[in-house]
């Protein structure tokens, strides 16, 4: 069913349709026409952001995002004698159960201080928010954040040089010179833990913090397949040969770019188990047992340095999606018969 006609009023067609099927066609409908997304946004609510850094509210020790009315920003952009208009610049991000959409808009051109004393909070990198936001927080800021930095990436068609135009909820740019349609693309990445049965195998690069070690990880190239990527990065980077491996999730990951996170399993022959790390791509690499891994779970995820000056091994936090496939791992051994 799609939302046309006598559904126009969203509230009603939400009442017919209160799943999450709903939301979804919902969203679909502001993607795919200009007049109901118009609609939306002057009863929706605004992620703001200032060149990528998201308005945040510090309460305590976490960060919330404060949606604001369509009413404070026209108040806002009035304040600023901006056009209204600028409404027309933000993305879709989402909608609540009540079908009230929410969209993201970056002020970049506007003066920060101004908007920050207005609205009374700070534009703040999202990386360094990002582990302190609650929970719906972080994906939304985190596609929002995405989606806007594709859109200023991409103002240009490739092709012919000449402007694109984005559709109301930013759903895709067009050329309208060649009429090529261009949509939001993430760079898929295959995070693995590999294991020898008994140990599992962590590494580190020299831009990560002293002492934290991570599953593998790299970017499919074209053409690859999950499976030929995960096998060509464990023997890039650490010289070994996946035996077998099998899928667990995955996770939209911001940083530095839109990655999508798949992650999953390998498990190779023990008694071809030995590492040559690839000092291009890796600064250390190693096998950890069940007990060391328990032992880092046990700590807090940041440096701690040892008498030697060496560094604890630590691992990523919990919303990394490299924590879980750690916690899977460790279930797993506990679960096998010894
Ligand atoms: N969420 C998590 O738990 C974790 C997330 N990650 C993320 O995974 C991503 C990949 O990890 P990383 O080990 O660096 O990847 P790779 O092992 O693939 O090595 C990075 C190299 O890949 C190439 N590259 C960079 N961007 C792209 C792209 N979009 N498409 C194809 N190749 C690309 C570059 O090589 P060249 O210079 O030759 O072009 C770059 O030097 C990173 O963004 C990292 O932030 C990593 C670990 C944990
Ligand atoms: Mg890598």
């Amino acid at each position: 069913m799609i939302y046309q006609g006598v559904y126009r009023t969203p509230s009603l067609w939400c009442r017919l349709h209160s799943t999450y099927v709903r939301k979804m066609r919902y969203l679909f409908e502001l993607k795919e026409d200009d007049g109901i997304c118009r609609q939306a946004q002057n009863s929706g609510t605004f992620y703001l952001f200032h060149n990528l850094s998201p308005f945040l509210k510090k309460v305590g020790s976490k960060y919330l995002a404060p949606q604001i009315s369509v009413a404070e920003m026209k108040s806002m952009l009035g304040k600023f004698r901006q056009n209204e208009q600028m409404i027309e610049d933000s993305v879709l991000i989402g909608c609540s159960d009540e079908c009230m959409a929410y969209f993201a808009l970056d002020l970049g051109s506007l003066e920060k201080s101004v908007i920050e004393s207005e609205l009374r909070g700070l534009f703040t990198e999202l990386r360094k928010a990002f582990f302190q936001l609650d929970g719906k927080d972080a994906p939304l800021l985190s596609s929002a954040q995405a989606l806007l930095r594709w859109h200023d990436t991409h103002q240009y068609c490739s092709k012919t040089g000449q402007p694109t135009q984005k559709n109301l909820a930013g759903s895709k740019r067009v050329c309208h010179t060649n009429g090529i349609i261009y949509y939001p693309q993430m760079s898929p990445v295959v995070i693995t833990l590999v294991s020898d049965g008994s140990r599992c195998l962590l590494a580190r690069q020299a831009s990560f913090p002293k002492g934290m070690y991570s599953a593998l990880a790299g970017f499919c190239d074209v053409g690859e397949t999950l499976e030929e990527t995960v096998r060509r990065e464990v023997a890039e980077e650490v010289g070994l040969e996946v035996e077998s491996l099998w899928y667990s999730a995955s996770q939209h990951w911001p940083f530095p770019n839109s990655s999508l996170m798949i992650a999953c399993h390998a498990m190779v022959q023990p008694q071809q188990s030995k590492i040559s790390v690839n000092k291009l791509e890796l600064e250390a690499a190693g096998w950890f047992s069940l007990e060391e891994i328990m032992e880092a779970l046990g700590r807090e995820p940041k440096p701690l340095k040892q008498e030697d000056g060496s560094f604890s091994l630590w691992l990523p936090p919990k919303w990394a999606i490299a924590h879980q496939l750690i916690q899977e791992w460790v279930k797993l051994q506990a679960s096998s018969p010894a």
